[in-house]
């Protein structure tokens, strides 16, 4: 099965309630779709978001990464050759991990379908389905209650309140949502790096004394602060999870042996994608340090390849999917079933994509 092509496109997916974090805030879903085309008829399906505020990656950066880098690197070559395309997609432009993440989940597409397989049984196997949170954006205590209160109504038994905009607040924030909903909800919070050390440490035992009952918190200090991070969890009653610090299967390694973090967030875009990815799984096993798969704000076809390996690996024991219900419409055909919090893996070969709705991809030539 050799590479012929590599097709570029865009697509545009209206979001529910607009999505508002200490970081950015955004209504839409704007991705790059990537289409590996081969010799035999078969398409390996990718995707990319540019959040530029925890990747660095832009809409231009991916579509450059892939046609001035990855492309070339790649046509021509033979999907069987598994682990020299996976080598040489990692070696051919440094970071743009979400870039690489696109095409490493369309080439496991093409590899699974070569050997009709699908990914998940692949990479281990471990389960069919799995259950999402669902993101509450930072807003004002009541929108916030508002919005919890809808997720409630919609299924969900989880909810990943997003803090760390005004740290002062965020216990108001936290305070009323969980005297609104009922009282087994999970709460997990992100405070997307908002928060410094000494203030982290602060918030987070004043919540636990409100018996607020958080599950974990996410990122609550810079991406880069590894000390500030291991400070927090080593003072704070609520488990740290780190988000935006890990990246690469080594920041992870060095997380782990830093014990700066009780658990850590698998995300494709930051790592590069599922190669990357069975890596921090894999260090995390030999740590004992349990992951959560998580995604940045994506439609179905990446979230799809994170299903996948959430759907592998037992050490990925939470799952923060919620890219595509918290989407108004879904363009994307074939694929994982999300029905609201339920999400089952697709038994077809590969990841399961069978193509995007016509009209609703911009192809780019
Ligand atoms: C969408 C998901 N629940 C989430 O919150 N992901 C990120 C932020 C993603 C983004 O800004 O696109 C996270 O920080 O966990
Ligand atoms: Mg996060």
């Amino acid at each position: 099965m050799k590479i012929t092509e590599v097709r570029l496109g865009l697509i545009s997916v209206p979001l529910r309630v607009p999505f508002k974090t200490a970081l950015r805030s955004v209504s839409s879903v704007e991705d790059v779709i990537v289409e590996i085309h081969t010799d035999t008829g078969a398409v390996g399906y990718g995707e990319a978001p540019p959040t530029g505020v925890i990747t660095g990656d832009t809409t231009g950066a991916i579509i450059g990464a892939i046609r001035d880098h990855i492309a070339k690197t790649i046509i021509g070559r033979d999907v069987d050759d598994f682990e020299d395309l996976m080598i040489a997609l990692n070696a051919c432009i440094q970071k743009n991990t979400s870039a690489k993440a696109a095409v490493d989940m369309a080439l496991w597409d093409l590899y699974g379908q070569l050997y009709k397989i699908p990914v998940y049984k692949l990479m281990g196997g471990a389960k069919k389905s799995i259950v999402t949170d669902i993101t509450i954006s930072v807003n004002d205590p009541e929108e916030m209650v508002r919005d919890a209160l809808n997720a409630i109504d919609r299924g969900y038994d989880c909810l990943k309140v997003k803090v760390g905009k005004e740290p002062e607040k965020d216990i108001a924030r936290l305070s009323a949502i969980r005297g609104a909903v009922p009282k087994e909800t999970c709460i997990r919070i992100d405070a997307n790096q908002g928060w410094t050390p000494k203030e982290a440490v602060r918030i987070l035992n004043g919540m636990q004394e409100k018996g607020l009952d958080l599950e974990f918190v996410e990122q609550p200090v810079k991406a880069h602060d590894f000390e500030g991070l291991k400070y927090v969890t080593e003072r704070s009653y609520v488990p740290v999870l780190a988000d935006e610090s890990v990246f690469s299967p080594q920041d992870a390694l060095t997380i782990m042996q830093m014990g700066a973090a009780d658990l850590v967030n698998i995300k494709l875009m930051k790592c590069g994608g599922l190669y990357n990815a069975l890596k921090i799984a894999s260090a995390a096993e030999v740590y004992g340090v349990e992951c959560m798969i998580g995604c940045m704000l994506e439609a179905k076809i990446s979230v799809n390849a994170a299903v996948h390996l959430a759907c592998a690996k037992q050490i990925i024991t939470r799952v923060d999917l919620d890219g595509p219900v918290l989407c108004s419409e879904d363009p994307i055909l074939g694929g994982a079933v999300f029905n609201e919090k339920d999400i089952t893996v697709s038994n077809e070969p590969g990841l399961g994509i069978k193509g995007i709705e016509p009209g609703k991809i911009k192809y780019l030539d």
